[in-house]
C-alpha cells in the first residue's frame, strides 16, 4: 500500500477547484492533513495543502510530494473546517480559501535552475555554456545571461535540454526568512580574575565588568567596543559570542504604563455575561452596543484577561491599520508583551515571526486588521471585532468573504466566543441581537458621565445664498477659532484625498477622466492628475483635449486643498493631514496619531480614517464636511453608512469631561440619517431604516448575491449580461427570488474592464448557490460572484 495525499494547490484560480493526488514518499511518512508541501504541478513546482490522506494499491501516473515546508501542520481541524465553510459559502475553491490563512498568501517561492548532466565523454565536446554549468553547479537564467551576454540564452538552454545534456532543477525558498543576531555572553566558568588579568587593557576590562552585570547583550548594542576587544576576550575565555534567531517585532519598543480602571456597573455586567459563557466552554456570539466613549475597550481587555488565564488565545480585530496603534497601546498597558501585531504594512517575515511566537507560546494575543482573522492558533478562546459595522471587514476581491462571518465560523468550530463591538452596530448584527441569535450587551452612557457632544447642522444652501463659496462655513470658522483659542484640538473629516477633485474645461464642460477607468482624475499637490481607482497619472493639459480651449479649471476640494485653506485662515495653527497619501510608509499612522495625541498639532484633518475609534483627551470639536457624498450614493446602505460615519466622527469630541461640539455641513439637513445622528439616536434610526429594508426586501430581511460580469468590450458585455439574466430566470424558476438587472456598475469601467451587475434577492440563498454551481457559473472566468455584497451597485 502507498500513502497518497490529496492536495489543493495554492493558486488564486477558481478553475482549479479540486484536489490532486500525490504519493507521499517514505521520508515524509509523517505527513498528515493540514500540512503545507511543495509538489510538481504542470511544468512548475507549487505550494499545496494536504486535505486528505489515503492508502492505495495502485499509484500509476501519480507524482510525488517533493518537499515539506513546515515542522508541523499549518492547519488544525478548526482552521480546516473554516476554510471548507468559506469555500462552500462564498463559492470559491478550497485552494483559494486555504491560502487566506498564509501571511502574504504564499509561503514559498520556487526558482528554476539549470544543472549539467554528467556525460560519458565528460562533455569535452560540448559548448562553453555546458562546461560553465558543469564547473559552477546549478545556475538560473539571469546568472547565465549575465555571464554570456551575447548568447540567445533561452534558445541555447532549450537545445541543451532537448539533447539531454542539462536538466531543470527547482530550488524552494521559504518566504519566512529567519533572522539571526549576534549576542555576547559572559562565560559562567571563567576562573581568571579580570581585574588582575586585564589590568592594562581598560576597554576589555570595561566590557567584562559590563557583561558581569548584564550576562547577555546583543552585539549591536556594544558598538563602542571594537571587534578586536571582543575577539581578545573570547580567546581568553571571558566571553563567547553566539548567533541566535530573533523574532522581528516593529512594536517591541512600545511600552506603556499600566493604568487599572475601576469598572462601572454596565461594564461589569457585560463582562460577567461573557465570562459565564467562557466558563461553559461553549460557542456564543455577543453584540456589545455601547455609545461612543462608553469604555468598550476596557470590556475587551477584561475578557481577554479571562481567556489568557485559561491559557487560550485571543484575536482582536480593528477595521483599519490606523486604529491598531491605539488598541495596541491599551492592550500593552494591560498585557505588556503578550501581544503580536498583524497587518499588511508589516513584512511577510515579520508576520511569520509573529506566528512563530504564537506557536511557541511566547505570546497569546493577536491584534490586527481583517486578515488577522486567519492567524493560525492552537487554542482559540475569543475573537473580538471592534467597530463591527465597518465595511472594510468585507474583502472586496475574491473570495469576497466577510470577516465577521469567518470569525463566527472559526469561533463556532473551536467552541470560542465571538464578541462584536460598536456604537453603531450594523443593521444585520443588531437585528440578530433582536432575534436572540446574538446576545445583546449594552453600555448606554459615556464613562465618567461625560455628555455626548452637541451636534450643529449647517445648511450649506444658506451659505451659498449668502454668496459664500469657501468649503468652511461661518459657523465652522468660528468653532475652529474658539477651539484654537481654548488650546483644544479639532478633527476635520473630508472624505476626498488629493487637492482638487476634478478638472474641467470651462468652455465645453469636458471633464478630464482616466484613460482606463470611467472616473474623473484628481489633481494632487505634486502637479499631477491621479486616478484613485488604478493609480495611473497624467500631467495637467495646457488646453482642453476636447475643444482646445485654454480655460482649464480646478474644482472640488480634497484634503490637500483644505490643508492649504486652513493654513491661510489660521496661519498660527499647526495642521496635520492623515490620508492615504501621508500614510504610505510603515508606522506612518502611528507617528501621525502619536504626534496628535501629544498635542504637537491642533488640527487633524483627513479622510474617514480620522473619524473612528480614536480616543484623544483634548479633542473637543469635530467637523464633518463630506457627508453628502456618502448619503447620496445610490445604494441601499447609503443612509446606514451616513449615520455610522456621523455618529462615529462626532463621537471623537469631548470624551473626557469637556463638552464636545460637532458641526456637520450638508445640503441635505433633513435627511433622516443626519437628524437621528444629531440626536445620537441609534434605535430610532434602526427602526426607520428597517422599515425601508422591509418594504424593499433588502437585508437583513433578505439575502443578496451579486453577479458581476466583465469584458473589455462594452457591447459584448451588454449582450452577455442579457443572455445571462435570461438564463438565470430559467435556472431559478423553482426558487423564490428576485432577479434584478443587468445594470451597469457604479463605476462602469475600471482598469479598462467594463462591468455589469445582476443582483439576486432571496431567502433561499442556499438553493440559489447550489444552482449556480450546478450550472458552473462559479467557474466562469468572465463572472465573479459576491455573496452578501456590501454594495448593490
Ligand atoms: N471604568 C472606567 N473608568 C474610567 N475611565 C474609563 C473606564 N472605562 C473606560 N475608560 C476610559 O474612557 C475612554 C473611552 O473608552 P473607549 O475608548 O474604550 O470607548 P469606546 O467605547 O471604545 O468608544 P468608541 O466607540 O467611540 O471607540 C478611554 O479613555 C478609557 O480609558
Ligand atoms: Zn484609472
Amino acid at each position: 500500500m502507498n500513502k497518497v495525499a490529496k492536495i489543493f494547490i495554492n493558486m488564486p484560480i477558481k478553475t482549479i477547484a479540486k484536489g490532486y493526488s500525490y504519493i507521499v514518499p517514505d521520508q515524509f511518512s509523517y505527513l498528515d492533513i493540514g500540512w503545507r508541501v511543495c509538489v510538481p504541478f504542470g511544468h512548475q513546482y507549487l505550494e499545496g495543502f494536504v486535505v486528505e490522506i489515503a492508502f492505495v494499491e495502485n499509484c500509476d501516473g501519480l507524482k510525488e510530494v517533493v518537499a515539506v515546508i513546515d515542522k508541523s501542520a499549518w492547519f488544525n481541524q478548526e482552521m480546516m473546517d473554516t476554510a471548507k465553510w468559506i469555500a462552500s459559502y462564498y463559492l470559491c475553491s478550497l485552494g483559494e480559501s486555504m491560502r487566506l490563512f498564509i501571511p502574504g498568501k504564499k509561503s514559498i517561492s520556487v526558482d528554476l535552475f539549470y544543472e549539467a548532466i554528467a556525460l560519458e565523454e565528460n562533455g569535452i565536446n560540448c559548448c562553453c555554456i555546458y562546461k560553465y554549468l558543469q564547473a559552477n553547479g546549478p545556475l538560473n537564467l539571469n546568472c547565465l545571461k549575465k555571464y554570456f551576454p551575447t548568447y540567445d540564452m533561452e534558445k541555447v538552454l532549450e537545445r541543451l535540454l532537448s539533447e539531454g545534456k542539462i536538466k531543470k532543477v527547482y530550488k524552494i525558498r521559504s518566504r519566512a526568512k529567519e533572522k539571526f543576531e549576534k549576542f555576547v555572553m559572559i562565560n559562567e566558568f571563567c576562573d581568571k580574575d579580570p581585574n588582575i588579568y586585564l589590568k592594562n587593557k581598560p576597554a576589555q576590562l570595561r566590557l567584562v565588568n559590563l557583561m558581569l552585570t548584564k550576562r547577555k547583550l546583543p552585539r549591536k548594542t556594544l558598538m563602542e567596543f571594537s571587534s578586536s576587544v571582543i575577539h581578545a576576550l573570547e580567546k581568553d575565555g571571558f566571553i563567547h559570542v553566539v548567533n541566535e534567531r530573533v523574532l522581528r517585532d516593529s512594536y517591541k519598543d512600545y511600552h506603556f504604563q499600566m493604568v487599572k480602571k475601576s469598572l462601572n456597573p454596565s461594564q461589569e455586567n457585560a463582562i460577567e455575561q461573557v465570562t459565564a459563557k467562557i466558563c461553559e466552554k461553549k460557542h456564543d456570539t455577543f453584540l456589545l452596543y455601547g455609545v461612543t466613549g462608553s469604555g468598550k475597550t476596557e470590556v475587551y481587555i477584561n475578557i481577554v484577561e479571562k481567556i489568557r488565564k485559561l491559557d487560550k488565545q485571543a484575536i482582536i480585530l480593528v477595521p483599519e491599520i490606523a486604529l491598531a496603534s491605539q488598541m495596541i497601546q491599551r492592550f500593552k498597558e494591560n498585557f505588556s508583551n503578550d501581544i503580536v501585531v498583524m497587518h499588511s504594512k508589516l513584512s511577510i517575515e515579520e508576520r511569520n515571526d509573529a506566528i512563530e511566537r504564537l506557536h511557541n507560546k511566547e505570546v497569546g494575543i493577536v491584534i490586527g486588521a481583517r486578515s488577522a482573522v486567519f492567524v493560525p492558533l492552537d487554542d482559540l478562546g475569543v475573537i473580538i471585532i471592534d467597530e463591527e459595522h465597518e465595511v472594510s471587514y468585507k474583502q472586496e476581491e475574491r473570495p469576497y468573504y466577510h470577516t465577521r462571518e469567518v470569525a463566527k465560523m472559526r469561533t463556532f468550530y473551536s467552541n470560542a466566543i465571538l464578541l462584536l463591538g460598536s456604537a453603531t452596530p450594523s443593521l444585520e448584527s443588531y437585528y440578530k441581537a433582536q432575534c436572540s441569535e446574538y446576545k445583546l450587551l449594552s453600555l448606554p452612557k459615556r464613562v465618567n458621565n461625560s455628555n455626548l457632544p452637541s451636534v450643529h447642522i449647517v445648511d450649506m444652501r444658506n451659505e451659498l445664498a449668502k454668496g459664500k463659496r469657501s468649503i468652511l462655513s461661518d459657523d465652522l470658522y468660528a468653532l475652529i477659532k474658539k477651539t484654537l483659542e481654548n488650546k483644544e484640538q479639532i478633527i476635520i473629516l473630508l472624505n476626498r484625498r488629493g487637492h482638487s477633485t476634478f478638472v474641467l474645461c470651462r468652455e465645453c464642460g469636458h471633464i478630464i477622466k482616466c484613460n482606463h477607468c470611467d472616473v474623473p482624475m484628481v489633481y494632487h499637490f505634486s502637479g499631477i492628475l491621479r486616478c484613485h481607482y488604478c493609480d495611473s497619472v497624467k500631467t495637467v493639459p495646457q488646453e482642453c483635449p476636447h475643444c482646445y480651449s485654454r480655460y482649464i479649471k480646478y474644482f472640488g476640494t480634497g484634503t490637500q486643498k483644505l490643508e492649504e485653506e486652513l493654513y491661510r485662515l489660521f496661519p498660527n495653527a499647526s495642521v496635520l493631514r492623515m490620508d492615504r497619501d501621508t500614510t504610505t510608509k510603515k508606522m506612518a499612522y502611528e507617528k501621525i496619531l502619536d504626534d496628535f495625541r501629544k498635542e504637537k498639532y491642533q488640527i487633524l484633518l483627513g479622510t474617514q480614517m480620522v473619524a473612528k475609534g480614536h480616543d484623544f483627551k483634548n479633542v473637543t470639536a469635530v467637523a464633518i464636511l463630506s457627508i453628502d457624498s456618502t448619503i447620496n450614493i445610490p445604494d441601499f446602505r447609503a443612509a446606514e453608512r451616513g449615520f455610522q460615519l456621523l455618529t462615529q466622527a462626532s463621537g471623537r469630541a469631548g470624551r473626557h469631561g469637556n463638552q464636545g461640539n460637532v458641526i456637520v455641513q450638508t445640503y441635505n439637513p433633513c435627511h433622516y440619517a443626519i437628524t437621528h445622528a444629531k440626536e445620537h439616536d441609534f434605535i430610532s434610526f434602526y427602526h426607520e431604516e428597517m422599515n425601508f429594508r422591509k418594504i424593499l426586501n433588502y437585508p437583513p430581511y433578505n439575502q443578496l448575491l451579486k453577479i458581476i460580469i466583465f469584458d473589455m468590450v462594452e457591447e459584448i458585455l451588454i449582450k452577455k449580461a442579457e443572455i445571462l439574466a435570461r438564463k438565470l430566470h430559467l435556472m431559478m424558476k423553482s426558487v423564490k427570488c428576485n432577479i434584478i438587472g443587468p445594470f451597469s456598475a457604479n463605476v462602469v469601467k475600471v482598469k479598462d474592464i467594463y462591468k455589469m451587475n445582476i443582483l439576486i434577492k432571496s431567502r433561499e440563498m442556499g438553493k440559489i448557490k447550489q444552482l449556480l454551481c450546478e450550472n458552473e457559473l462559479d467557474k466562469r472566468k468572465d463572472i465573479t460572484i459576491d455573496v452578501d455584497p456590501m454594495n448593490s451597485l
